[in-house]
């Protein structure tokens, strides 16, 4: 990830939203191809499956850190976009990991979608 200049997009989505992700990232396949993404293990590793062409680098499991490695790379200033398909109607073990998540991409400004519509309209900028 360091000599490449072209964006980093960072894909997450919680369990019931991840045939979501998968229609998402289906419908802009094109343009996700193009880039370098970054996910957490289980939405990449489905991503990885349905489209093995994705340059993808997987972390952890949300639940197991994975949020929060992501936090890092914003922190360090490599995210240039963060979609975060979440689900707001269930619970999560890890929901200060997701807060935390969040709150990191308002600090440091990174575009961030957390639902379809708004990740339609951010990928065509990236
Ligand atoms: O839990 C998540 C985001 O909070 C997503 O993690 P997974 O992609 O590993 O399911």
């Amino acid at each position: 990830m360091t000599d490449d200049t072209r964006p980093l997009i960072a894909l997450i989505a919680h369990d019931k939203k991840k045939p979501d992700m998968l229609a998402w990232a289906r419908s802009h396949h094109d343009r996700l191809v193009r880039r370098r993404l970054v996910a957490t293990g289980t939405t990449g590793s489905l991503l990885k499956a349905d489209m093995p062409d994705l340059d993808i680098a997987l972390m952890k499991s949300g639940p197991l850190g994975g949020d929060q490695q992501i936090g890092a790379l914003i922190v360090e200033g490599r995210i240039d976009l963060l979609v975060f398909l979440v689900d707001p109607l269930s619970p999560h073990p890890h929901d200060v990991d997701v807060k935390a998540l969040t709150r990191l991409a308002v600090v440091y400004d990174v575009p961030m979608a957390c639902n379809l519509a708004t990740a339609d309209r951010l990928i065509t900028l990236v």
